[in-house]
């Protein structure tokens, strides 16, 4: 039996339903009933935490838990000793600077001798450091958007993804200053017996990763222009390629990277291929 390991995730927020989902698609069975903090799985040694996303890595960084999954404007906000093991493709969004969108904006000198609110004071702080801006920082915990309008700041910086929330409260977005996403953190000094149970989990995530980021795809082929399609399909190892009823012609069944996709997908029509279909993976394990 391996050593049981506990990981911190978000309670509620931006980062839960996604870092559940993983889990669980991870073949990991647990309760997760609304109000239990903490629950354990039934068939993998695991525990879990739910936490406030803002107290995930210290936690981590404690060794109260020894792996968490929280966004990286967090992590480098709280500036914890914890090892970054993977960034995990999801809640991407990014940390921007914005002004009320009437006012005319020339560049960051704009901010010079001005108050600005956020929840990122660090990040902040470094950036207008090295940026040689001289600005006050107002830290306020949330609903940042609405402190121009009511006179708390010349403008804010906060986290944006579709720009909704800053255009319904008359912000427009000036300078980008981060970029974040999920990652999985872990304790940096585990004992080798978590450790196990630790890369058991991340062998997991990853054939789920790679299964995500990989489409199965099966085409028919002429014949004659076999050669041209196979080389473009590498495949795991190398495409299948099985005989069509009718004469002259093959199915070819391949893997093809979601990077390169439509790109693969214009050149296979282009060299011939017909009949293409494209097949999601769960898992992929290379
Ligand atoms: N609109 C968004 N799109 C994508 N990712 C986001 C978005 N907003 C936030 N995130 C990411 O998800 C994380 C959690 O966001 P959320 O809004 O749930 O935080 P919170 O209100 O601080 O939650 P908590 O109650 O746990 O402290 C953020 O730190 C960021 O990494
Ligand atoms: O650019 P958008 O797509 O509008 O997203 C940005 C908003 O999303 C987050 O808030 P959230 O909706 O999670 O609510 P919260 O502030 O209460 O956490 C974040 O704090 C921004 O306000
Ligand atoms: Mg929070």
């Amino acid at each position: 039996m391996n050593q049981v390991i506990r990981i911190a995730v978000q309670k509620s927020g931006r980062l839960s339903e996604d870092s559940l989902k993983l889990i669980k698609e991870c073949g990991i069975k647990f309760y997760n009933g609304t109000g239990k903090l903490k629950s354990t799985s039934t068939n993998f040694p695991i525990e879990f935490l739910y936490l406030r996303d803002d107290d995930i890595p210290g936690y981590v960084a404690d060794g109260v838990a020894d792996l968490g999954i929280v966004g990286q404007n967090e992590l480098v906000e709280k500036d914890k000793e914890v090892q970054v093991i993977k960034p995990l493709g999801f809640s991407k969004c990014r940390l921007s600077l914005a002004i009320p969108k009437g006012e005319s904006y020339e560049g960051l000198s704009y901010f010079q001798g001005k108050r600005i609110a956020t929840s990122y004071p660090k990040i902040l702080g470094d950036f207008l450091r090295d940026a040689g801006i001289q600005a006050e920082i107002h830290e306020i915990s949330g609903s940042v958007e609405i402190a121009p309008s009511i006179g708390l700041a010349a403008g804010i910086c906060d986290i944006v993804s579709s720009g909704s929330t800053l255009m319904m409260n008359g912000l427009k977005e000036v300078a980008e200053i981060f970029k974040s996403e999920a990652v999985l953190i872990a304790h940096p000094d585990l004992s080798a017996e978590k450790q196990e149970t630790v890369e058991k989990l991340l062998f997991r995530m990853n054939a789920v990763q790679t299964g995500k980021n990989n489409k199965y795809v099966l085409l028919n082929a002429p014949n004659e222009n076999l050669e041209k399609i196979t080389s473009l399909l590498p495949g795991m190892r190398s495409p299948t390629i099985l005989p069509l009823a009718e004469a002259g012609w093959s199915s070819v069944h391949s893997v093809i990277n979601e990077e390169t996709f439509w790109d693969k997908i214009e050149d296979l029509r282009a060299a011939g291929a017909e009949g293409i279909l494209v097949v999601p993976i769960e898992k992929m394990i290379v």
